[in-house]
């Protein structure tokens, strides 16, 4: 993809460890709910799991059985895909790069084998893992969230350790512990970004044409 205005962040953590509530909480505070101020979004992938209480099929994901997404992979729709805890997810290919060509953030809320083959393919991205502060507070806030059987939290528990086996290979690490600070750190990452020279030259080119003019 050419280099576009829009910055792509990943951020990947074993579920529970607080990126979907961060990720929200980031774009509250950018007002990005608000559809005149569209400077960053989150895209919205597709899966094979059901969707939990208060899941809203386009909003949270787009929620599809295996046959669709199969033809979907077959149709080179997906950016990435991956299988987790059994289920199909994916990145739609369009979506991202429709949305980053019209200078708008994105940031995919995906597992460490997505998040390795966005890399692979924009290596400009940024990708964040984030940690939680301990294994009894992951299974805690898992817990609290009140969303998923004991079963399926056990088994999340055991696939924790090895998304967090892959923290080395990301750009930047948070620390999900107090989540204010979380949140801080991670708009850092955000502005940090957004003011390379390569995006700097993209937004002000009119103004630097201005400035060197006549
Ligand atoms: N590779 C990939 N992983 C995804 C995608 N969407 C979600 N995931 C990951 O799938 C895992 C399970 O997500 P989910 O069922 O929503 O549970 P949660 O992590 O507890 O919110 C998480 O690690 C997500 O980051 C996607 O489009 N691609
Ligand atoms: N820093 C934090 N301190 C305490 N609870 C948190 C923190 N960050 C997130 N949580 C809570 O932990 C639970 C899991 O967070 P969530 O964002 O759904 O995780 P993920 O998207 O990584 O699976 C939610 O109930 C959320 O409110």
């Amino acid at each position: 993809m050419p280099q576009t205005l829009g910055n792509l962040f990943i951020l990947t953590a074993p579920s529970g460890a607080g990126k979907s509530s961060l990720i929200k909480a980031l774009l509250e505070k950018h007002q990005c709910t608000n559809a005149h101020n569209n400077v960053m979004q989150v895209s919205v992938s597709h899966t094979t799991r059901a969707p939990r209480p208060g899941e809203v099929d386009g909003v949270h994901y787009h929620f599809v059985d295996r046959a669709e997404f199969e033809s979907l992979i077959e149709q080179d729709a997906f950016f990435e895909w991956a299988e987790v805890f059994g289920n199909y997810y994916g990145t739609s290919k369009i979506v991202i790069e429709q949305t980053l060509r019209q200078g708008i953030d994105v940031f995919l809320d995906i597992d460490w084998q997505g998040a390795r083959q966005v890399k692979a393919q924009i290596p400009d991205t940024a990708t964040v893992f984030v940690a939680p502060p301990s294994k009894q507070e992951l299974q805690a806030r898992l817990t609290k969230r009140g969303q998923d059987s004991a079963e399926v939290i056990e088994q999340r528990m055991a696939k924790a350790v090895s998304e967090i086996s892959h923290y080395h290979e990301f750009d930047y690490i948070v620390v999900n512990d107090d989540f204010a600070a979380a949140l801080a750190e991670l708009d850092a990452i955000v502005m940090t970004r957004r003011l390379r020279k390569e995006k700097q030259i993209i937004r002000h080119q009119q103004l630097f044409d201005n400035l060197l003019g006549e």
